[in-house]
C-alpha cells in the first residue's frame, strides 16, 4: 500500500527513549508501537536501527526512521551524516528523517550530495526533511523532499522558546502558503486537539511523541498542575 495514503490525515505516535530516559530499550519501544497501532495510530516514527527492527517485527505500520547523533563539530543531529542516512534506510523503513535545516553539517557535508546520494542507492524510501523555519522548508522542498516536517521549530538558535501552537500555529499556516509538498507536523503536539487542529488547518499527518510514550513528561504535568495548590 502507498505509504503516503497510510498516513495521511492521521496520528504517527514517535516512541523514542535516549540513553538517558527510564524507558531506554528497543523491547519497550517495541511496545509503545504495539499500544499505539491498537489505538489507531497510521504510523510510528523511532530512533536507532535496533528500536526500528524491533517494532518491524512487532508492528505492520510505516515508520520513520532516524539516528539521533552528536557531533562535535555541528548542531545538526537528526540523521545527520550520509553514513546514518544508510544506516537507517537499510532498514527497510519506509521514510527516513533527517535534519533538514540550513546549517552546516557535520565533516562539512552537503545535504544536497547526502539527498542525490539515497535517491539513487534507495530509491523507494521516502525522505522527510526536519525543519525549523520557513527557509530550511523552502531549501528542503527545492532539494526534493517528499515530506516537510516541522520537528525542529523551537529547538534552534533562531527559533529557540518557539511552541508550534504559538499564534494559533501561525508558523504552521506560513508554511503551508508556501509550500506544496507535505508537511507533517511534528514537535510539542501535546494534546489531541492541537493534533486535530494541525490536520484541519493543513497538515498532511501529526506526530505526537513525549505526550504519548514519555511518562516522565506526562507525569510532570500532573504534577506541575497539582503544585498550583500549594
Ligand atoms: C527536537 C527533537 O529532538 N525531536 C525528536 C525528533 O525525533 C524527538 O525527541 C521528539 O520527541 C519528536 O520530534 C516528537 O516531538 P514531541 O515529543 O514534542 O511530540
Amino acid at each position: 500500500m502507498d505509504t503516503s495514503k497510510q498516513i495521511e490525515k492521521g496520528l504517527i505516535v514517535s516512541c523514542q527513549a535516549l540513553e538517558n530516559e527510564p524507558l531506554h530499550s528497543s523491547f519497550i519501544m517495541s511496545r509503545m508501537a504495539r499500544a499505539a497501532k491498537e489505538s489507531g495510530a497510521v504510523g510510528i516514527r523511532a530512533n536507532s536501527v535496533v528500536d526500528i527492527q524491533a517494532i518491524q517485527d512487532t508492528v505492520d505500520l510505516p515508520i520513520i526512521g532516524i539516528i539521533k547523533k552528536i557531533y562535535e563539530d555541528s548542531e545538526v543531529f537528526i540523521t545527520p551524516t550520509l553514513k546514518e542516512v544508510r544506516a537507517v534506510c537499510a532498514t527497510g523503513v519506509e521514510i527516513v528523517a533527517m535534519d533538514g535545516t540550513t546549517r552546516e553539517r557535520p565533516n562539512g557535508e552537503q545535504l544536497s550530495d547526502i539527498v542525490a546520494t539515497i535517491r539513487k542507492e534507495y530509491p523507494n524510501t521516502l525522505l522527510m526533511a526536519d525543519t525549523a523555519s520557513l527557509e530550511d522548508a523552502k531549501y528542503a522542498e527545492a532539494l526534493g523532499f517528499d515530506f516537510i516536517g516541522t520537528t525542529l521549530y523551537g529547538y534552534t538558535n533562531n527559533t529557540d522558546g518557539e511552541n508550534i501552537a504559538n499564534d494559533d500555529f501561525s508558523h504552521l499556516r506560513k508554511l503551508l502558503k508556501d509550500i506544496n509538498k507535505p508537511v507533517i507536523v511534528e514537535g510539542k503536539i501535546d494534546t489531541p486537539e492541537k493534533a486535530r487542529k494541525s490536520l484541519e488547518i493543513g497538515g498532511f499527518s501529526v506526530v505526537c511523541g513525549g505526550a504519548i510514550t514519555r511518562p516522565q513528561e506526562i507525569a510532570q504535568r500532573f504534577v506541575d498542575e497539582i503544585a498550583l495548590i500549594k
